[in-house]
């Protein structure tokens, strides 16, 4: 598997979090979810349904259903606000993200099994599109794909394992991206198996 690409903006940091911080961040997404259970989500139109469980912490939660992808103030089975993003996470966005204003979402996506993954997309639901985007992996490793500005261009896949903080700042914002799979086994942190992966985003300009 060859080395991480290196777009603009790019930042990618193995090891950023050691192994008591790994396991601190998930008694806390543990603690988010049972506020919030993971869901899955189908897509808009057609309505098939994701490879992943998600569920969101923060002011904003990003919500998929056959009327489209938005965010939203409030989980949408429960009807109440998502629970906080963890401080750990905050201190993190504080440290890396280069932005002064904090993020509104941290959206937190569940792969389980072997055919657990996430297309080539780009994250463009956010008004504040300029704000960066950080992204936190525990457990099993991910085979995580990076591409360009546009859907055609060459992408690279490299491997993600627990622990690696990924900042997508100025072009790499813009860039596709996607998780191919993940390596079952690769990690004992999650009692159940399987990665977590948290995305810290800023979802508006204004404050
Ligand atoms: O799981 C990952 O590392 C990527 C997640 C992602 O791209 C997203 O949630 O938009
Ligand atoms: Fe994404």
């Amino acid at each position: 598997m060859p080395s991480p690409p290196s777009p603009d903006g790019f930042r990618y940091l193995p090891d950023r979090l050691d192994a008591a911080a790994q396991q601190a961040l998930l008694d806390a997404v543990q603690q988010v979810a049972a506020a919030a259970p993971f869901q899955r989500y189908v897509t808009p139109g057609r309505g098939r349904p994701f490879s992943i469980d998600m569920t969101n912490a923060g002011p904003l939660g990003w919500v998929s259903d056959r009327r489209g992808y938005r965010y939203s103030p409030v989980h949408p089975a429960t009807g109440r606000p998502w629970p906080p993003i963890p401080a750990a996470l905050l201190d993190l966005w504080a440290e890396l993200a280069g932005w002064p204003q904090p993020p509104q979402c941290c959206l937190v996506n569940l792969y389980r099994g072997g055919g657990a993954r996430l297309g080539l997309h780009r994250d463009e639901d956010e008004e504040a599109a300029d704000a960066p985007i950080l992204n936190v992996s525990l457990g099993d490793t991910a085979v995580f794909r990076l591409g360009g500005r546009q859907r055609g261009d060459p992408t690279r896949s490299f491997l993600v394992p627990s622990g690696t903080v990924m900042v997508f700042a100025g072009e790499a914002r813009a860039a596709f991206h996607g998780v191919d799979r993940i390596l079952p086994g690769s990690s004992a942190l999650l009692p159940e198996g399987g990665r977590l992966n948290l995305t810290l985003r800023r979802v508006t300009p204004g404050d």
